[in-house]
C-alpha cells in the first residue's frame, strides 16, 4: 500500500514538545479524521493541497531521504494531518529502523496502530475545547494503556495546544488523568495568515508569557512543561520548515 505524502522537508528542528531543537527531516502525510478550527497544517485535508499529494512506497520515501544525505541527520519525524490513519507506514518505520535512524510521530489519540510500538518519539496531542473537536476518551485511554511500556522507556509525551482559559481546563483534565505520561502545553497560534514574522514572534511571545504566569500560579501544572512552536517564532507561518 502507497503513502499519501504531501511534503518531505528537512533538516530543520523540531519546533514543539519534548523533542524539541532536535534536529530532525519531517514527512507529512495527507488525511486527518479531524477538523480542528485551528489547524496549522489544514492542506492536509481541506482540499486545499490535494493536487500536491504524492502516493509513494515506503522505498521511494526512503529514496527522498538518501536525496537529502543519511549523513546529514539521524531523527525522522512523521506529521500530518493524522499519520495514524495509516496502517501502511509500518513497512517504512521498519525500513527508518534499519538505517537507525530514531523516529517522532505527531498524532492526536483517535486511532491505534500497532506500528506506534515502534515510535522513539511519539507524541499525543489531544485537542482542547477551542479546537471545535471532541475528545473520544475510550480511544484515547485504550492507546495510552497499550502505550504503558512505552511511557515507563520514556518514548510517550502529551501535549495540548492553548488558546484560552477552557482550554487550560481541559489540559488538567488529560495531566491528571494521565499522570505517568510527561505533559507539554504548547502556545496555540492563531494568527495563521500573518505574513508579518516579528510581529507574529511577538504575539506568540505574548501569549507564552500568559500561558507561563497561568502554569507558574497553578499547582495542579507543578509536573507540566511550558513550549511554544520554535519554528513558529524563528521563521512565522512559513510552510516546509
Ligand atoms: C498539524 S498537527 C499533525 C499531527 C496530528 N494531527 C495532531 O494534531 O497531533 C501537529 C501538531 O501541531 C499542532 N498545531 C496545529 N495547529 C496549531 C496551531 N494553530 N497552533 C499551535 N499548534 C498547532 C497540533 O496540535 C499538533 O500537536
Ligand atoms: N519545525 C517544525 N516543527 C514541527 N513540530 C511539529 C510540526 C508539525 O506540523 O507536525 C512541525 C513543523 O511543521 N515544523
Ligand atoms: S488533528 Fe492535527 S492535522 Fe488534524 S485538524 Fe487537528 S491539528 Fe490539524
Ligand atoms: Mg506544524
Amino acid at each position: 500500500m502507497k503513502i499519501p505524502v504531501l511534503e518531505i522537508f528537512g533538516p530543520t528542528i523540531q519546533g514543539e514538545g519534548a523533542v524539541i531543537g532536535k534536529k530532525t527531516v519531517f514527512i507529512r502525510t495527507a488525511g486527518c479524521d479531524y477538523q480542528c478550527s485551528w489547524c496549522d497544517s489544514a492542506f492536509t485535508w481541506d482540499g486545499s493541497g490535494k493536487d500536491d499529494i504524492k502516493m509513494m512506497t515506503a522505498n521511494e520515501i526512503v529514496t527522498e531521504l538518501k536525496a537529502i544525505g543519511l549523513e546529514n541527520f539521524q531523527h525522522v519525524t512523521i506529521s500530518g494531518g493524522n499519520p495514524a490513519l495509516l496502517k501502511q507506514l509500518g513497512e517504512l518505520i521498519d525500513i527508518l529502523k534499519e538505517l537507525n535512524l530514531r523516529i517522532g510521530l505527531e498524532t492526536q489519540g483517535t486511532v491505534w496502530q500497532d506500528w506506534m510500538l515502534n515510535i522513539d518519539d511519539l507524541t499525543i496531542s489531544p485537542k482542547p475545547p477551542s479546537s471545535g473537536m471532541e475528545t473520544n476518551y475510550s480511544k484515547l485511554n485504550e492507546m495510552i494503556e497499550q502505550l504503558t511500556e512505552r511511557v515507563t522507556n520514556g518514548h510517550v509525551s502529551l501535549k495540548v495546544v492553548i488558546f484560552d482559559d477552557k482550554d487550560l481546563n481541559y489540559a488538567k483534565k488529560i495531566h491528571t488523568k494521565y499522570s505517568s505520561v510527561p505533559f507539554y502545553l504548547s502556545v496555540g497560534n492563531e494568527d495563521l495568515t500573518m505574513e508579518n514574522d516579528v510581529e507574529l514572534a511577538q504575539k506568540l511571545l505574548q501569549k507564552l508569557d500568559w500561558l507561563v504566569g497561568k502554569v507558574i500560579n497553578d499547582p495542579e501544572f507543578n509536573d507540566a512543561r511550558v513550549l511554544p512552536q520554535l519554528h513558529a517564532l524563528l521563521w512565522g507561518n512559513k510552510k516546509g520548515v
